[in-house]
């Protein structure tokens, strides 16, 4: 069973329409990019998996249990977010925002440290960044503290909105790697949303494309690099937008 799945869910802003009848399941213990051209509906929906909108109508489950129905707060501990330029609380150090949630939840000490130094060191954290606050990092160091920060209760599933998207592209593709590794020390149901094909394409093991609020094609890797072997992400993801819906 999916650990995250969309069933015939509309959404609505006002006269605009956002998501159109879309129905997805999620590969479970894997990275799903999300890519489409801008306002076709991919960070609608997110959060929508997350329970930060709810749906017109159709159904979200996450986690086994129907969002409409379920405890929010409860199933949110379960789910990382991870959002474009970190969203980090300004006001806290970078060591104060990674662990805040397991303090809320009570955690032993012992376990906020050994989880901080776990993420930390899978993250290439420097352990000194970490009394910094938000301001004295730079955008890569901060966008790896937002990750630690996302991944510190061990979520089931992670949502990551844009989350490299401010920073440059070296250092971008460093931290894309340090998710990789993160990822493949703790698999996780996964969703990336991004407009970088590259970053979708190196990064996913199951792509979504989006059109005008309807999911119009989903390729694992396997069937891409079959389908458009040697050829680059860009001119991948323009064919499979190009090519319509299926
Ligand atoms: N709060 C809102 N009120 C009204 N319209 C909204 C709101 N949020 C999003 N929209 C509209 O809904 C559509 C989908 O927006 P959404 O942000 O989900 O798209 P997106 O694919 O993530 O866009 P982008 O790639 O530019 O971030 C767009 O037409 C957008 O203008």
């Amino acid at each position: 069973m999916p650990q995250l799945s969309l069933s015939s869910v509309n959404k609505r802003y006002g006269d605009v329409t956002a998501l159109d009848d879309v129905s997805v399941d999620f590969p479970n213990a894997a990275l799903t990019a999300i890519v489409g051209r801008s306002g076709c509906g991919k960070s609608s929906l997110l959060k929508l998996c997350n329970g930060l909108l709810q749906p017109d109508s159709g159904c979200v489950y996450a986690l086994g249990e129907d969002l409409a129905q379920a405890d929010l707060t409860k199933v949110r501990r379960r789910i990382g977010y991870a959002v474009q330029g970190s969203g980090l609380f300004p006001h806290l150090t970078a060591r104060a925002n990674i662990i805040l949630m397991a303090e809320l939840e009570q955690w032993p000490a012992e376990d906020i440290q050994d989880r901080v130094s776990t993420l930390t060191t899978l993250a290439h954290v420097d352990p000194e960044l970490l009394e910094r606050y938000p301001h004295q990092l730079s955008g890569g160091q901060q966008q790896r503290i937002g990750l630690c920060r996302a991944m510190m209760l061990k979520p089931d599933i992670l949502l990551l909105d844009e989350p490299f998207a401010a920073i440059d592209p070296i250092t971008r593709t460093d931290v894309q790697h340090q998710l990789s590794v993160m990822l493949d020390a703790e698999p996780t149901t996964a969703v990336l949303v991004t407009h970088d094909s590259r970053e979708a394409l190196s990064l996913a093991q199951h792509l979504v494309v989006m059109d005008a609020g309807r999911i119009v094609k989903q390729r694992s890797r396997t069937q891409i690099e079959a389908q458009f072997p040697g050829q680059a992400p860009e001119a991948v993801l323009a064919q499979l937008l190009d090519a319509g819906s299926e």
